[in-house]
């Protein structure tokens, strides 16, 4: 990616009223004025105006953002076009006849971090706000752009090295004894609480980013299906009083107590001489396999209530919630107890929902509500801050026992994991991994 170059790329998908069409670079208003005419000219006293102009046969509405102060931090100017494809497409070849390429995956953000707009924990928010899947998840992605993550981190950094410093002092000067900082154990050990205090939001940030998957198992006819269509509320799957109804499993996407989750119905385990049935329960053990959760449906008002516990025994699932439906037909009946968290519901009435949902995000997120976290890692920054929780330690141990030139050198690579997340230290291949996972546009 040369960053001296003009791009341009469309900034909106298809489908809407209006196309924007973004270009940055150093000739962004030269090309802008080339392709755009209105009334007025498009330039520094038309500065963050939107004009009306044309684009070749098209009205659109032209503004100038001049660097530093825009989205990437070089000249920018937009191009709002009529909707749908043609007047986008006609646009775009115009600007690029005008002296522009198209823009790489993420190359407008990877600009705004080149130039300084955003660091890099920013510019990943960037991409964490467009494939949000709940309030929750968004919320948490806005405020990690706005830097709340990188402010923690900065901090961080800067008491690593001032740590790291006060550890090489006592190399360079050792005579000195009395000017030394007394408590750099103690500082270390505060500064590897905070670190971990991060690291230990990991699992809710990777619910948020990836969403969650659930799998709905159990026997034919326990009311996997109807449960899908109620949580999701519409009928995405088929039922029927058939046992065996669902045959292949069946995916949808929903949002729990605001957590994103990706949800699966499966084909109802038991054994059958049909091939074709064999083959959707095959599925469903690879579904509740790789499931993060699951939710074990079982007919509480069935006469086979130890077949149908032997079964969810046997699959042996990971964090799973046994569901008893079509408690509607049996309100009275004493269940036997679980254990693993245990809810009544019925999937025909509704009743107990609301149950299910809490005791998904009490097992997901400890909380029947969770609230917006001030942070939640990536699995990029999880996986640096992890490094530097093993480094942290041993150097505070070294340090105690005076060895400063070993806890220096712990705490400085530390340092430089902590500032790899914000992007202080990182090696062009990994920013390349990033940001190409952006569409392209941002
Ligand atoms: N039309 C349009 N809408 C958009 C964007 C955009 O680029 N274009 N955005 C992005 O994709 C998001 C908004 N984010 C933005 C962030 C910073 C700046 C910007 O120009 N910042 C300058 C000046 C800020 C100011 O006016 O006070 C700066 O930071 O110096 C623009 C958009 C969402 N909506
Ligand atoms: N009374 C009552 N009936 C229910 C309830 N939930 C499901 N049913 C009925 O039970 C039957 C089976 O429901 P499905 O949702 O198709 O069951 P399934 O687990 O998906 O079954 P397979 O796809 O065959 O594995 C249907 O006739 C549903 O209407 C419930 O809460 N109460
Ligand atoms: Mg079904």
């Amino acid at each position: 990616m040369n960053t001296f170059d003009n791009i341009a790329a469309p900034a909106t998908g298809i489908g809407g009223a209006v196309s924007i069409i973004r270009i940055s670079g150093p000739d962004a208003l030269a090309i802008g004025r080339r392709v755009w005419r209105g009334r007025r000219e498009l330039g520094p006293e038309s500065r963050r105006e939107l004009l009306l102009g044309r684009v070749g046969i098209d009205s659109a509405l032209a503004v100038f953002m001049p660097g530093p102060a825009s989205y990437t931090g070089d000249d920018v100017v937009e191009l709002h076009c009529h909707g749908g494809q043609s007047a986008a497409d006609q646009a775009l070849r115009s600007v690029f006849a005008a002296g522009c390429r198209l823009a790489e995956p993420g190359e407008f953000t990877f600009r705004a971090f080149v130039n300084g707009k955003l660091d890099l924990a920013q510019a990943e928010a960037v991409n964490d706000v467009i494939s949000a899947g709940s309030d929750l998840a968004l919320r948490i992605a806005e405020k990690q752009l706005d830097g709340v993550l990188s402010r923690r981190l900065e901090a961080a950094y800067d008491e690593l090295n001032a740590l790291r410093a006060e550890c090489e002092s006592h190399l360079d000067f050792p005579d000195e004894e009395l000017a030394w900082e007394p408590d750099v154990p103690a500082r270390l050990e505060a500064l590897t609480a905070q670190l971990r205090e991060l690291y230990d939001t990991r699992d809710i940030g990777g619910a948020l980013r990836d969403g969650v998957s659930v799998v709905l198992a159990g026997r034919p006819n326990a009311g996997k299906s109807s449960l899908l269509n109620r949580l999701l509320g519409y009928e995405r799957a088929i039922v029927t009083p058939i046992p065996g109804t669902t045959r292949d499993t069946v995916e949808a996407q929903t949002v729990i107590c605001n957590l994103p989750v990706r949800i699966t119905d499966t084909a109802g385990l038991r054994e059958s001489a049909d091939p074709i049935e064999q083959m959707g329960v095959e599925r469903s053990r690879k579904s509740i396999a790789a499931a993060s959760v699951t939710f074990w449906l079982l007919d509480a008002s069935g006469g086979e209530l130890e077949a149908e516990l032997a079964e969810m025994e046997r699959a042996d699932a990971v964090n799973r919630i046994a569901v008893w439906n079509k408690i509607d037909l049996v309100p009275e009946r004493a269940l036997p107890e679980l254990p693993c968290p245990a809810v009544r519901i019925s999937a025909r009435t509704g009743a107990g929902l609301d149950e299910l949902r809490e005791a998904f995000a009490v097992m997901v997120a400890k909380s029947p509500r969770p609230a917006v976290p001030e942070v939640a890692v990536n699995a990029r920054a999880a996986r640096l801050l992890a490094e530097a929780l093993e480094l942290l330690p041993e150097a505070t141990a070294r340090f105690r026992e005076e060895e400063y030139e070993l806890a220096a050198i712990g705490i400085r690579t530390a340092m430089n994991r902590v500032g790899e997340i914000t992007g202080k230290t990182v090696e062009p291949d990994i920013l390349d991994n990033i940001f190409s996972r952006f569409c392209i546009g941002k």
